[in-house]
């Protein structure tokens, strides 16, 4: 068949896509609809397709991983979401199509009701609603006000149609190109191109379509020899004949058929009456008259083989039984012969077709729904464990009694029979079912006697994290909650501080006190905290998996609270915004405000997209703010605050690293002295990918200058697979003849090392507050664990080796966060100039014992985690990631022994020459 062996993924709706979807599978192509899980299906137009159930919640990252996988592997999406939709989910056409998609060869076809680019884009509406919108309702007949043909002509034709011949274009296209793209079909502009004939005959005056009002055309209703005739027996004939021939063949029979003495007043039509407007009303009685004299078969008789073009209206059925050799559905005659089918299960062939991407079983119960299910695959040991309704139970806590019932209600009796698996969690019942079959844990723990209807809360959660109760689809397996028993287990509110000891610095921890934190800094790190938890942490977890970047979406949030301006420290920059919706007065914001800031960020726990989140300009940029020219600072600082253009620091090479004198990357003059020319290579440079603006090292001749490159012709950046997330954006670069404009020069030409000497203070001390916080983390991961965790009968912490570890953990996170804030309040007592004087080899040797003891904790974590330390998935999750990509604080912004090294010959020189023992 012609699309045989394409693949298409139709994101399920009603209608138009669906219809969509299936003129191709019709035509032979692989139809895979989406569905979401647990949601029943209520398209009928489904025949020939396949459908997978993927949890697309954004909680949910792997279900969105496992998506662009399918996609990746795609020729053809449909998308029938409202404008935003698919972008919100992060599967809009820029993560596939353009420089940097993911499948260029994807023709996306999007269908919307209205246009995208009009007034009406985001509200909702139906066929007839664009029907009315696109100007064709209005000529369409009815008795007094003018009545859609149901929703075929905006739905079908001007939807699912149109959108299907998009696709064959674009698919055409892409035979030339190599190139997918997007094809746009909305249903007002569908309509009204399927409307053509009409509408154009407007614009000719003399056109039968255009004369008169609605109802009185040609064929409106208006012609008499147009239309449809109610027979005797109440059933309705049609007449056609709008040529003068087959009118008059049609007078003729039709008098012939009549009494002789049939007439309206004694008037009777003649073949030459046909376009005299005048005669028509009688012409239509007649007529009407006439076809009320005989049932409808007599009728369908009379014409029957004749150019009179009457034809008898056929009720579907009627239809399907008529020998027309065409496909029917009625008949249950299909295209394709075995595609037939009027219901499509969803989730039907979630396995088949996740595991013809290289799923493996497992990923796949993780994120998509169970299969439909089927109780014969229950396995029959579980008679042991029935249920009898909401019969009391009894369990090692107590009764076991269910007294209430979360959404949907759910009829006891149905929990009445043999395969019911219920066990009960945190005082909290779960139906496990239809689940047990899918548990990642496998089917034979969960039959264990001490677990199996039982009140399993510390089997539980010795094996899982609390949040795989939060994930939405194993919240819906809950079916109540124990009578007399209360929740135990504290779930994660946004914004709130955690409870653990050590889990906070001791400016948060109830009780404690410090010098450094005003009444403003806390309201600060309650409005930063509840930010991240609410806005960040989701994002971050689908995209340090998923290795997109960081969405527009959260960046121009970002930029609304000012928080990529804040992320820069104190200074002139703020001057005039408002902070965090007015929170802090730009005057008043100081590195206090900066260290909280970047401490609550790193709380998302995801390395790579951390530094996605605009690391680069963190870095990058005050090099333009600090030694940028005037009418450079008012281009490009206003838009990378707002989110509109990225910006990376370009200094190492993969010829040199920390030693920034031994780069090799040139900068010449142009021989008119008015550009800069640049010829190099760049290597590690976080967020580069996304990079428009590059704050660049190089060797001149006067030494080593920074200058400020814009992405353009002879700039190339390609991704590089590091440790951490692609999410960073880590890029290698390529200089090739690139062109600056002299005036980007950033400090003094041969000044490069000052401007590099400046920035590095802040970006190291940015690098600690981060640092220091991640380590905090790993503490409370390491005491939630080993609390949860029984060895040998007894719970981890119960073991002297692991306090001692615990203990080590501790302090390491107390003395980086104490010796950070000691070096905050230096600098907010100290002007830029003398920061650099003073506190370089402070914040140096900060920065070395920063990332030295993370790496010794990263090594802790991991032996009291034990093979989970190194699993990515579970309850060792955080402890992985931590311990893998750790290395990350301790090479950027200059290696450990560089940087100690620094901080003892910055120490040397101001040694007084005096000093003896
Ligand atoms: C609502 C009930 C349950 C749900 C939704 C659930 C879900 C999961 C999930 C998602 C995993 C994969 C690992 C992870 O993400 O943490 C898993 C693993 C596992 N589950 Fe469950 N589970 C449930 C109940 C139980 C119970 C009652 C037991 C009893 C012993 C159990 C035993 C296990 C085991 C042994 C593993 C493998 C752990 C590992 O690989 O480290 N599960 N479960």
């Amino acid at each position: 068949m012609a699309l045989s062996g394409l693949k298409v993924i139709e994101f399920a709706g009603l209608a138009p896509g669906p219809f969509a979807g299936l003129i191709l599978a019709d035509n032979g192509a692989e139809v895979i609809r989406v569905d979401r899980p647990s949601t029943p299906s209520l398209d009928v137009l489904c025949r020939g397709k396949k459908s997978v159930a993927i949890n697309l919640n954004p909680k949910f990252p792997s279900g969105k991983a496992a998506m662009l996988r399918l996609i990746a592997s795609a020729d053809v999406l449909i998308d029938p979401y409202r404008p935003g939709v698919m972008e919100r989910l992060g599967l809009g056409p820029d993560v596939f199509l353009g420089e940097k998609g993911i499948n260029r060869r994807l023709v996306y076809a999007r269908m919307v009701g209205f246009p995208r680019d009009g007034p009406h884009r985001d509200m909702a509406g139906h066929d007839i609603n664009y029907l009315a919108l696109s100007g064709v309702l209005s000529i369409l007949p009815g008795k007094e006000a003018p009545q859609p043909p149901i929703n075929l002509l905006a739905d079908f034709a001007g939807g699912g149609l149109s959108c299907a011949l998009g696709i064959l274009l674009a698919l055409i296209e892409r035979g030339k190109s190599g190139r997918g793209q997007v094809v746009d079909t909305n249903m007002v502009a569908g309509s009204r191109y399927v409307s053509s004939f009409p509408l154009l005959s407007l614009l000719v005056p003399s056109s039968g379509m255009s004369r008169g009002d609605r109802g009185s055309r040609l064929l409106d209703g208006g012609a008499p020899f147009y239309g449809v005739y109610t027979c005797e027996d109440g059933r309705w004939m049609t007449v056609g004949c709008l040529e003068p021939q087959f009118f008059a063949i049609f007078i003729e029979r039709f008098a012939k058929a009549l009494p002789a003495e049939f007439s309206v007043g004694g008037w009777r039509p003649s073949a030459h009456d046909q376009f005299d407007r005048d005669e028509w009303p009688k012409m239509k009685e007649y007529i009407t008259r006439g076809f009320a004299l005989h049932p409808r078969d007599y009728w369908t008789k009379v014409f029957h083989g004749t150019d009179a073009c009457v034809l008898p209206v056929l009720s579907p059925e009627e239809a399907a039984s008529t020998p027309i050799p065409s496909p029917h559905p009625l008949a249950r005659t299909w295209p394709v012969p075995g595609h037939d089918s009027l219901h499509l299960e969803p989730g039907e062939h979630t396995r088949e077709v996740l595991r013809g991407i290289g799923l493996s079983d497992r990923e796949i119960s993780e994120h998509s729904l169970p299969e439909p299910h089927n109780p014969e695959r229950i396995n029959p040991l579980l008679h042991h464990h029935v249920h009898k309704g909401v019969h009391p139970r009894r369990s090692r806590k107590g009764p076991f009694i269910l007294v209430s019932v979360v959404s949907p209600p759910l009829n006891p009796l149905q929990h009445n029979k043999p395969g019911d698996f219920w066990v009960a969690i945190d005082a909290r019942v779960y139906d496990l079912s239809r689940f047990m079959n899918m548990h990642p844990g496998g089917v034979s723990v969960l039959l264990d006697p001490e677990v199996a209807g039982q009140d399993a809360t510390e089997a539980f959660y010795s094996l899982h994290r609390a949040e795989v109760l939060d994930r939405p689809q194993y919240k819906r397996l809950q079916i109540g909650v124990i009578a007399g028993q209360k929740s135990v287990v504290a779930g994660h509110v946004p914004g709130q501080l955690s409870q653990v000891p050590y889990a906070e610095p001791s400016w948060l921890t109830s009780g404690y006190h410090s010098p450094y934190y005003s009444e403003n800094h806390r309201e600060f790190q309650k409005a930063v905290r509840k930010f991240v938890d609410e806005e960040i942490y989701p994002e971050a977890q689908i995209k340090e998996e998923d290795g997109t970047r960081v969405s527009q979406e959260l960046v121009d949030k970002m930029a609304a609270l000012n928080i990529n301006a804040m992320r820069l420290g104190p200074g002139k920059h703020l001057k005039g915004l408002t902070l965090m919706n007015g929170l802090v007065k730009p005057e008043e914001f100081d590195y206090f405000h900066e260290l909280i800031l970047t401490q609550e960020i790193t709380r998302c726990g995801a390395r790579g997209y951390g530094d996605g989140l605009l690391s680069g300009m963190v870095i990058g940029l005050p090099p333009v703010l600090n030694f940028g020219s005037d009418e450079l600072k008012a281009r490009i600082v206003p838009e990378v605050f707002q989110g509109k253009k990225f910006i990376s620091l370009a200094i190492s090479e993969a010829h040199a690293g920390s030693d920034v004198m031994g780069l090799q990357t040139t900068a010449v003059k142009s021989e008119d002295g008015k550009e800069w020319i640049i010829n190099g290579t760049k290597k590690w440079i976080t967020n580069g990918v996304f990079s428009d603006y590059f704050t660049v090292g190089c060797k001149t001749e006067d030494g080593f200058t920074v200058i400020l490159v814009e992405r353009g012709p002879g700039v190339e950046t390609k991704s590089i697979k590091t440790s951490y997330s692609p999410s960073a954006g880590t890029a290698y670069i390529t200089f090739d003849n690139a062109r600056a404009p002299v005036g980007n020069t950033l400090g003094e030409e041969g000044g490069g090392i000052f401007v590099m000497l400046s920035n590095f203070n802040h970006e190291r001390w940015v690098m600690c507050c981060g640092s220091a916080r991640s380590q905090r983390s790993v503490v409370e991961e390491c005491l939630k664990w080993s609390a949860q965790r029984k060895a040998f009968g007894k719970p981890l912490n119960s073991l002297a080796v692991i306090r001692s570890k615990l203990a080590e953990m501790m302090t390491r996170a107390e003395t980086t966060q104490n010796w950070l804030e000691n070096i905050t309040y230096q600098m907010n007592n100290m002007s830029y100039k003398q920061q650099a004087g003073k506190l370089a080899g402070p914040i140096g040797l900060l920065k070395a014992h920063c990332t030295s003891s993370a790496q010794e904790t990263a090594k802790d974590a991991v032996q009291i985690f034990g093979g989970r330390g190194i699993t990515r998935t579970g309850m060792g999750r955080y402890i992985e990631h931590y311990h893998r990509t750790i290395a990350f604080d301790a090479l950027l912004g200059g290696a450990e022994d560089v940087l100690r090294d620094l901080a003892v010959r910055q120490a040397l020189r101001v040694m007084p020459k005096n000093a003896r023992l």
